[in-house]
């Protein structure tokens, strides 16, 4: 459905995304995984040709075929509307605080399918019903104000899914939300993409999260693709130093105490330097653990899905 190459996102002299390529086919379920600030809304927010104005887009992007880099707002709004949809973080930023829920789902049923207010108002109740929501007549005609967190983000599932897109980008869709209501709106987006063969693309720094949802996974620093795969592999497995550095800085139950003591979290050392001290060869020198003369001069070639000098050469990281 979608084909990214050599994508980048600059602004001015930083590189917020350098040279992402990838295939979304219909249905698949990919991961974004990543520090903060490592490129990954800056690389879904291309894919729905919403970069922010001061950022320059280059690289080729295709949607059903068609050529979508340097492609207008109308052309771009046309296709938003029914192929590539968009859920956040923040589910009550995304609500008109002043509007009925029901009436912000019927809306792109009338302004794009020109549905009279009655039948958008019938598909937004059945929306609601596949998404979930208990009671879902009388959450029509709730404001967001009067609705739970979790509920707001189904809502805004909702909405989304009004015009059957074919991709569903969700940006850090859980991150707002408690444990257990995070847990059940990962298992609602897996279980969409699954009944509807609608791709999801899900952005995220819980590694549990992607781990549930995905079959593919696309590990990102500094604005690069530093890892690939599928998911299971590449969790279970990984292989470039800077996604094995993101899997022993996860957070589990069973690794916070040893002997009865309480262990110390494993940290990767330094922070992501700013956009525009990145080293100009592999991004994550200096703070990796095992470095070659040539990592922070040249691009580390990719191999095998890892871009490591390390791993190209045979080692192991
Ligand atoms: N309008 C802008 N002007 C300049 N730089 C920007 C702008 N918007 C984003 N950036 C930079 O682009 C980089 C990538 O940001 P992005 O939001 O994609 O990161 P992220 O991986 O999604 O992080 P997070 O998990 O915090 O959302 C960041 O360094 C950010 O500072």
């Amino acid at each position: 459905m979608i084909d990214v190459s050599n994508l980048s996102v600059n602004f001015g002299p930083a590189q917020a995304v350098r040279d992402a390529s990838l295939t979304i086919a219909p249905g698949a379920r990919i991961g974004i995984v990543g520090e903060s600030g490592s490129g990954k809304s800056m690389l879904g927010l291309a894919l729905m040709g919403m970069s922010p104005d001061a950022a320059q887009v280059t690289g080729s992007l295709t949607v059903d075929g068609t050529q979508m880099a340097g492609a207008s707002e109308r052309d771009w709004r046309r296709l938003r509307a029914r192929r590539i949809a968009m859920i956040f973080q923040e589910p009550m930023a995304a609500l008109n605080p002043l509007r009925r829920v029901g009436d912000t789902v019927a809306e792109p049923l009338r302004v794009h399918e020109g549905l009279g207010r009655e039948a958008a108002l019938d598909r937004a109740l059945a929306l609601f019903k596949e998404v979930g929501l208990p009671d879902p007549a009388a959450r029509l005609r709730q404001f967001p104000h009067e609705i739970s967190g979790g509920q707001r983000q189904r809502v805004l599932i909702a909405l989304a899914l009004a015009c059957n897109p074919g991709l569903l980008i969700a940006d850090e869709p859980t991150t707002a939300l408690d444990a257990n209501v995070a847990l059940r709106i990962t298992e609602l987006l897996t279980d969409l993409s699954v009944k509807r063969q609608m791709a999801l693309m899900f952005i995220s720094h819980d590694l549990t999260a992607v781990a549930r949802a995905t079959t593919e996974i696309m590990v990102m620093y500094g604005g690069t693709v530093v890892e690939r795969g599928p998911t299971a592999e590449v969790l279970n497995a990984p292989r470039h130093p800077y996604t094995k550095g993101l899997l022993a800085a996860r957070p589990r139950p069973e690794g916070l105490r040893q002997s009865g003591t309480r262990r110390r979290l494993p940290t990767i050392p330094g922070t992501v330097p700013p956009l525009d001290k990145l080293p100009p060869g592999c991004r994550f020198a200096g703070r990796c653990p095992v470095e070659l003369p040539q990592c922070a001069t040249e691009r580390p070639p990719v191999v095998a899905n890892a871009a490591c000098h390390l791993l190209a050469q045979g080692g192991a990281a």
